[in-house]
């Protein structure tokens, strides 16, 4: 693959199960090195659209490119350069009788390139639990070693599909972290989640994907254009009840709620967040499918 070349290039992607049709004409690119966060409700196909790009499901049609080849027909060196993050992997009594770094120095072993193992524990954060058994692990450590093994590789492309579901506040705020190293290694990343905040957090650009179709693409700040980014007036009036509106001229709005209350109580003017506008897309989307104007499948 040429260094100009995307790391993702899908181009038209159609997915018709027997009774459904999960991806109705996808077309999006990720760039090299960039995190992209996929985003949409329950159903929406990005897990169908995430197993086409990893090579674990056949497209109806369209183009796929990943790291310059199609997964459909890309064979073991590819393999070796992606790293796959799937959410809820089968327990299994097997893999539970192995220590965290066994588990990790034995999938080294099928990389041709690997990281050390000791970096990799260190880097999320399981160095006390090294040595326990993987069955012993709590849910969140789980993950952790999740991660591990999906990055242990040293992949160009990182598949995280809803990484931190289950993880505790300050877990989330370290894997985070961890992200950003990955991606300040140059690691391209390609993340499912519902967590509008993570995707805020760690994404240079998210795609939104409703029934089948990238509704909306774009950096976190662009998103959902103009309309959707409004910015909003809150404040309390004097009896005590809040309110909230949206202007496009917020210093006119303050200018008069000023000669009116003097300095307005609990005065706050912000842009909409990421989750506000997604939640209005969703809504939008909804209200178009019920009253017919939306041809979704
Ligand atoms: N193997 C399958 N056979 C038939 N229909 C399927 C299959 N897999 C998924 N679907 C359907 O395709 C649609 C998209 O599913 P998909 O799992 O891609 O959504 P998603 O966006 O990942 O949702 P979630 O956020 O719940 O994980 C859903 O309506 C789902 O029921």
């Amino acid at each position: 693959m040429t260094s100009g070349e995307p790391a993702v290039r899908v181009s038209d992607l159609h997915k018709q199960y027997p009774k459904h049709r999960a991806v109705d004409g996808l077309s999006f690119e990720i760039h090299r090195g960039e995190t992209f966060a996929l985003l949409g409700p329950n159903g929406a196909g990005k897990s169908t659209t995430v197993e086409i790009l990893e090579g674990y499901r056949r497209r109806t049609s369209g183009q796929v490119s990943v790291l310059g080849e199609d997964p459909g027909t890309a064979g073991r060196p590819w393999r070796s350069r992606i790293g796959i993050v799937l959410q809820d992997l089968p327990e299994s009594e097997v893999y539970g009788v192995y220590s965290v770094r066994e588990q990790i120095t034995q999938q080294s072993h099928y990389y041709p390139n690997p990281r050390d193992v000791q970096e990799v524990i260190d880097a999320v954060g399981l160095r006390a639990k090294a040595d326990a058994k993987v069955r012993t692990l709590s849910g969140g450590q789980r993950r952790r070693l999740d991660v591990a093994l999906g990055i242990i590789g040293r992949p160009e492309l990182l598949f995280l599909d809803e990484p931190t579901t289950g993880f505790d506040p300050e877990a989330r705020r370290e894997f985070w972290g961890l992200i950003r190293g990955l991606s300040a290694d140059g690691t391209t990343i390609l993340l499912t989640t519902h967590y509008l905040d993570e995707a805020a957090e760690l994404a240079d650009r998210v795609g939104i994907i409703i029934g089948g179709r990238m509704r909306a693409i774009g950096p976190v700040g662009e998103i959902g254009g103009d309309a959707a980014r409004t910015p909003i007036v809150s404040w309390t009036e004097p009896d005590g009840e809040a309110h909230s509106q949206r202007t496009p001229a917020p210093a006119a709005l303050v200018a008069e709620l000023t000669a009116r209350l003097g300095e307005p109580r609990d005065l706050e003017i912000r842009r909409p967040h990421l989750e506000e506008i997604y939640l209005d897309m969703v809504a939008a989307h909804a209200a178009g499918a019920a009253t017919g104007t939306e041809d979704v499948a």
